[in-house]
Formats: structure tokens, C-alpha cells, sequence
């Protein structure tokens, strides 16, 4: 394969090349992407960007990315072997075609995972708090309320990232309007429109995930 060097090359700070990098970096300094866990992987059109498997996420370069067209899942641009994709790819990919997002966050934020913990049953609910108001509805791409209800599906963790896949485009298909989906004992995906609104809503979705935990710990109900 032709390396297409040109795909990573920008002096650019947006573009995605430049972006997912820096990223990284500020979710590491978040608990968000430790471990090599968690990513981040931004859509232009039908190219999309995605990180390197079992690398430390907080040292990745430019260089290191792969480029794959969403309409055929090709492969345009990778580094030299022995890099493979994210595992997560197809979850990513979940959040293009099938919501036509821009980027797709993906943490291993321990309040995310707390949350899955203290929510036993197959979804996240919290109303009433004003970090709601950064959360998009996903049909409408119009901003929530802070009185509305947040609901977000919880899908059951499994050995290998693709065999979430499904798991996941199940959970989209029954909550159209949600634009996360948590993975119990492992952690949550996010998408949006662009990577801007995608990390809005991962830090406001992180949020919230801790704040029903503290609340419950302390005997409040954050649906109430
Ligand atoms: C300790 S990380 C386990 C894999 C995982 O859950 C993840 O998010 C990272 O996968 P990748 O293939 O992108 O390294
Ligand atoms: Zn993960």
C-alpha cells in the first residue's frame, strides 16, 4: 500500500492529524485515556482518522495514525507494521454510519465505569442539573434542557472490542435521541456532529456520570 503520507501531513492544529494527538494527551492527563485504553477518532468527510492499537495514547504522533475511507472501510494510509487499527474501530464507525457524526470519543473514565456499577440495569438516567444543558439531542442536534431527563443505554462489556459492535447499534436504534453509549466494568463512547461538540458533551456526559454516583452515595436520587 502506498504510504499517503500526505493524509497525516498538515502544519494545520485542526486538522485531525494534528488534533487526535493533542487530544489523547488531554484526556491521558483526565484518567480518560490511560492504560492505552479509550481514543478518539474524527471523521472529514470520507476519510477517517484512527489511532494505532495498544499504543500508549498519550504519545502518539502524527505519524502514527491510520486513515480508512468510511464508505468501504479501506485502509489509505498506515504506519509501518506492526500497527493494526484501533479495536475499537467499529464502534467508531458505528457512530458514522449511523449517526453521520464527526468524532467519537471513546474513555475509560472511571466515573464512567462507576456509573455502569451503580446503575445495575440497562440504562443511566439523571434530571434536573445544569450540565445536562451540554448534552445534544441526537435526532434534533438542538441543546437539552437542564430539567430534561438524560437517559443513556448501558450495553454489557465483552472479550474483544468487535463484539460490542452489535451490542452497540442495538442500543442507538432503541435511543435515537442519546449520543453516548456506556460499557458496563469498561467505560463510554460519545459522538457528535464535530470533535468540538464531541468533547463538550464527553466532559459534561463525565460529569454527570460522577455526579449521580456522589448523589447516590449519599442516599440522593438523581432521577428524582
Ligand atoms: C487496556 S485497554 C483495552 C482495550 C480497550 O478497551 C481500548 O479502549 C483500547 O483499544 P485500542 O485497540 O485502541 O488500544
Ligand atoms: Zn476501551
Amino acid at each position: 500500500m502506498a504510504d499517503n503520507l500526505d493524509l497525516v501531513t498538515s502544519s494545520d492544529p485542526l486538522h485531525p492529524s494534528q488534533l487526535i494527538p493533542e487530544l489523547c494527551q488531554l484526556f491521558y492527563q483526565l484518567g480518560w485515556t490511560t492504560g492505552t485504553g479509550g481514543g478518539v477518532s474524527i471523521r472529514v468527510d470520507n476519510l477517517v482518522y484512527i489511532a494505532p492499537s495498544g499504543i500508549q495514547k498519550e504519545r502518539i504522533i502524527p505519524l502514527d495514525l491510520f486513515v480508512m475511507e468510511l464508505s468501504t472501510s479501506r485502509v489509505l494510509r498506515a504506519p509501518p507494521a506492526p500497527a493494526t487499527p484501533s479495536s475499537c474501530t467499529p464502534l467508531f464507525f458505528n457512530s458514522y454510519r449511523l449517526r453521520n457524526a464527526g468524532a467519537c470519543i471513546h474513555t475509560h473514565s472511571p466515573h464512567a465505569v462507576l456509573a455502569t456499577l451503580v446503575y445495575s440495569g440497562p440504562t443511566f438516567t439523571i434530571r434536573n442539573q445544569e450540565m445536562i444543558k451540554g448534552i445534544r439531542q441526537g435526532t434534533t442536534g438542538r441543546g437539552l434542557q437542564n430539567h430534561d431527563t438524560l437517559v443513556v443505554p448501558i450495553i454489557e462489556n465483552a472479550p474483544r472490542e468487535d463484539q460490542l459492535t452489535d451490542a452497540m447499534a442495538a442500543a442507538m436504534a432503541a435511543h435515537p435521541d442519546t449520543c453516548a453509549v456506556l460499557v458496563r466494568r469498561h467505560g463510554v463512547f460519545v459522538w457528535g456532529a464535530t470533535w468540538e461538540q464531541t468533547k463538550v458533551m464527553t466532559e459534561c456526559y463525565d460529569y454527570l456520570f460522577d455526579m449521580a454516583v456522589r448523589m447516590r452515595h449519599l442516599g440522593l436520587d438523581p432521577a428524582a
